[in-house]
């Protein structure tokens, strides 16, 4: 698939990041369709341009429509955009499967690790959509949506193993604000953004219970570490983690008051419920209380050691004193840096 331009999209979920990677697309100057499964929200967009819940005060370009019926959205779209969360990502396209254009490029925007399978998310599409998994583009970098949703400048990775593919994406997406690079690394794209969201929930837990810059940067550092180990044993390039689906990401996210998965672990840390902590991020996708369980699950059993990911486990899924956790993985046995 040499130099092929893509100028058709459609967007399966029309969330904060969906939503905002569809304007990124057109004010890219593609046409874009989105699929939204409430008709109401579908409607707003199309005929309001805005999305009220999602992306408060944001105006969305005119070209951009949308629907809520699936096989209206798919109509002859050269790319396909999959922008739902993780776990509910398998659903969602077995339901959409027989209506994929057979030639079209598919994107993932997810950033998780599935539930019991313990697959990435372009595994998952791959399996669902009967297509080499090396075929799918996965976005990541840093890109909180609501800063990209006001145009303000940005970078992000699209990583596939079919550069083509990747190129075609690019172009399609490339803006004035929004600055997309190409990158071969799938494994390490997914699990640097998957981990991140993981590693956010501990900054906000440790904001949260009232520390500072020196926590912070030392759960950044740490949890970069263990990200890492898990990517090397799985065949991630280390390099990844050095860029923008790596640190890049995970400084964004942990750094963010935008982050949801930072409010989240905050408002645990300030001795919250998980259901009162969902409630402040506004019933969006904290994907880390989810991924510390299959991430845990995933690095369990290629026998990585991965603390702060087993610390957020224990308190998102086993109800345990944050402080009393936090308190255990600064006792853990002393070892080398880089051990
Ligand atoms: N927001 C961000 O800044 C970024 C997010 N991401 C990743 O993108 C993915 C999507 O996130 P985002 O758009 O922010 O999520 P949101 O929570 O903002 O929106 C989720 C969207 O998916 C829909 N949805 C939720 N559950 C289901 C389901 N079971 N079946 C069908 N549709 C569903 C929602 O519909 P409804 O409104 O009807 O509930 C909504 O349109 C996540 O993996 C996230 O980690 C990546 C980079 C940046
Ligand atoms: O992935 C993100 C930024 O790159 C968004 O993070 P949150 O899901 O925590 O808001």
């Amino acid at each position: 698939m040499t130099g092929v331009t893509v100028q058709s999209v459609t967007v399966l979920g029309a969330g904060s990041w969906g939503t905002t990677f569809a304007k990124v697309l057109a004010d890219a100057g593609r046409d874009v369709t989105m699929w939204a499964r409430r008709a109401e929200v579908a409607a707003e967009i199309r005929d309001g341009h805005t999305n009220s819940r999602y992306l408060p005060g944001v105006e969305l370009p005119s070209r951009l429509t949308a629907t809520s019926d699936p096989a209206e959205a798919l109509a002859g779209a050269e790319a396909v955009v999959l922008a739902v969360p993780s776990q509910s990502l398998r659903a969602n396209l077995t339901g959409w499967r027989e209506l994929l254009p057979r030639e079209a490029i598919l994107v993932s925007l997810a950033k998780g690790v599935e539930l019991g399978s313990l697959k990435r998310m372009s595994e998952v599409i791959s399996e669902i959509a009967e297509v080499p998994s090396g075929d799918v583009v996965v976005v990541s970098g840093p890109n909180l949506a609501k800063e990209i949703a006001q145009r303000q400048p940005a970078a992000a990775v699209l990583a596939s193993a079919d550069h083509d593919r990747a190129v075609a994406i690019q172009q399609a997406s490339f803006n004035s604000y929004f600055r997309p690079y190409t990158n071969t690394d799938v494994v390490g794209c997914e699990l640097g953004g998957a981990c991140k969201n993981v590693i956010a929930l501990s900054c906000g837990i440790a904001s949260g219970l009232g520390f500072g810059a020196n926590t912070m940067a030392t759960l950044i550092t740490r949890g970069l570490a263990e990200t890492a180990r898990l990517g090397a044993k799985l065949g991630a390039d280390p390099l990844t983690f050095a860029g923008l689906a790596g640190v890049g990401d995970l400084v964004a996210t942990c750094a963010s008051p935008l982050s949801r998965n930072r409010t989240f672990g905050e408002r645990i840390g300030r001795g919250e419920t998980t259901a009162q902590a969902q409630e402040a991020v506004g019933g969006q996708v904290a994907e880390g209380v989810m991924s510390c369980q299959s991430i845990r699950e995933l690095a369990r059993g290629v026998g990585v050691d991965m603390p702060i990911t087993e610390a957020m486990y224990r308190v998102c899924h086993e109800g345990m004193d944050p402080v009393r956790v936090g308190a255990e993985l600064l006792g853990r046995q002393q070892k080398h840096e880089w051990s």
